[in-house]
């Protein structure tokens, strides 16, 4: 079916203004939190994030589609976004790697979209008025009736989604190379680029299921602690900040992030709180506070961290402080934990280093969780 031919979709957001366009992937109904993504590629890698349960992703690029599905990006083992806006859905999917159309896999996947939407106008409104509920069909006509139906929806504030995403049972992927570290990777939510950045390091990665405690960590062998990204409000963490609590007791280094940066925060004491409407994109840019470096970030957050940006904060474990900061918008993008002689031993971002999709400047997050792991096995020995 050509796109002149795909039957009308609408969109409704939960203050009633309303869109029509056509019909994009499956036929059907859905709903979500509208939130808007900048990036002007990656849309395989963004679909596949499992961050994005529950949230109805508009793409700001105007052209997507254009280099098709492939079976090598995908984050994950499925699409994960509950609904996707688009301006102009490719006709021709091009590209050497492409196997078939988005629309194609959205379709399997059983993904309602909509195409012909003006993103710019949907992004602006999302901009003054903050991120909210949305609902896209292609069965229902009338605005209102769906309308009804979005402020029936759950909010994001408050929800509790890991155990929807999160592995049912652990899994190891093995490190490339010489085997130097074990490390537990706690998946709220993980995006498949992360183990395979540790693996790259020499790291042996152990993912285990969001339920997992200290015991389960230890029969790992694990020499160090790692948070995944996830889906939800960070208020609803509170195993998981149990888990670090005892891991930081235990002197286990640790690496976080995005929920993991959170949860994070949470565990020094800080408190979380939504942003109007996020941080979602490709090139985004961070300070590196303790470099002075300056890095062009993949993100993708509605929740961030509260944390003083001009002192420290005394804690059990050492001293916590914000390491990276937004550009943009002086949002916390990172924090670390140094003990008493000032060393590193635990740390997290907000933003995405694995970088899938996005540039490399912050792979160096990597070399810096192989250096703690390299101190923490010196001082044990
Ligand atoms: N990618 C993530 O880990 C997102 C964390 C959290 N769900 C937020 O929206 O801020």
């Amino acid at each position: 079916m050509t796109q002149q031919e795909s039957a009308n979709a609408i969109l409704v957001l939960e203050d009633g203004r309303s869109f029509s366009g056509r019909r994009f992937g499956a036929e059907g109904e859905t709903f979500g939190e509208a939130v808007f993504v900048t990036a002007m590629s990656g849309y395989q890698e963004t679909l596949t994030d499992p961050s994005y349960r529950r949230q109805v992703v508009i793409q700001t690029s105007p052209h997507i589609g254009n280099t098709g599905w492939n079976d090598e990006d995908d984050e994950s083992s499925r699409i994960w976004v509950s609904g996707y806006v688009v301006r102009d859905a490719a006709r021709v999917a091009s590209n050497w790697r492409s196997r078939r159309s988005l629309d194609e896999e959205l379709r399997a996947q059983g993904i309602v979209g909509i195409s012909d939407i003006d993103t710019r106008a949907l992004t602006r409104h999302l901009r003054e008025r903050g991120a909210m509920r949305v609902g896209i069909s292609s069965t229902e006509t009338n605005p209102e009736a769906l309308l009804q139906r979005v402020k029936e929806q759950p909010e994001m504030t408050g929800a509790d989604l890991v155990g929807e995403v999160t592995a049912p049972e652990a899994y190891v992927v093995p490190a490339q190379g010489e085997k130097r570290f074990t490390v537990a990777a706690i998946d709220l939510g993980i995006k498949s680029m992360t183990p395979h950045r540790m693996a790259e390091r020499g790291i042996e990665v152990h993912v285990l299921p969001a339920t997992a405690q200290l015991d389960e960590v230890r029969a790992a062998g694990a020499d160090g602690l790692f948070f995944s990204n996830g889906p939800g409000d960070p208020v609803t963490t509170d195993r998981s900040v149990r888990l670090l609590t005892d891991a930081l007791d235990s002197g286990m280094p640790f690496f976080g992030i995005c929920f993991g940066n959170q949860i994070f925060g949470r565990t020094l004491g800080f408190g979380t709180y939504k942003l109007k409407y996020g941080h979602r994109g490709i090139n985004q840019p961070v300070l590196d506070r303790s470099t002075g470096k300056v890095e062009v970030t993949a993100h993708n957050h509605g929740f961030a961290v509260d944390a003083p940006l001009d002192r420290d904060t005394e804690t059990k474990w050492g001293s916590a402080r914000v390491s990276h900061v937004g550009l943009n918008d002086d949002v916390v993008e990172g924090l670390e934990l140094r003990n008493a002689d000032g060393e590193l031993i635990a740390f997290s971002v907000q933003y995405h280093p694995e970088a899938a999709a996005g540039p490399h400047d912050a792979a160096y997050l990597f070399d810096r969780f192989v250096e703690v792991l390299v101190r923490a096995k010196e001082e044990n020995a």
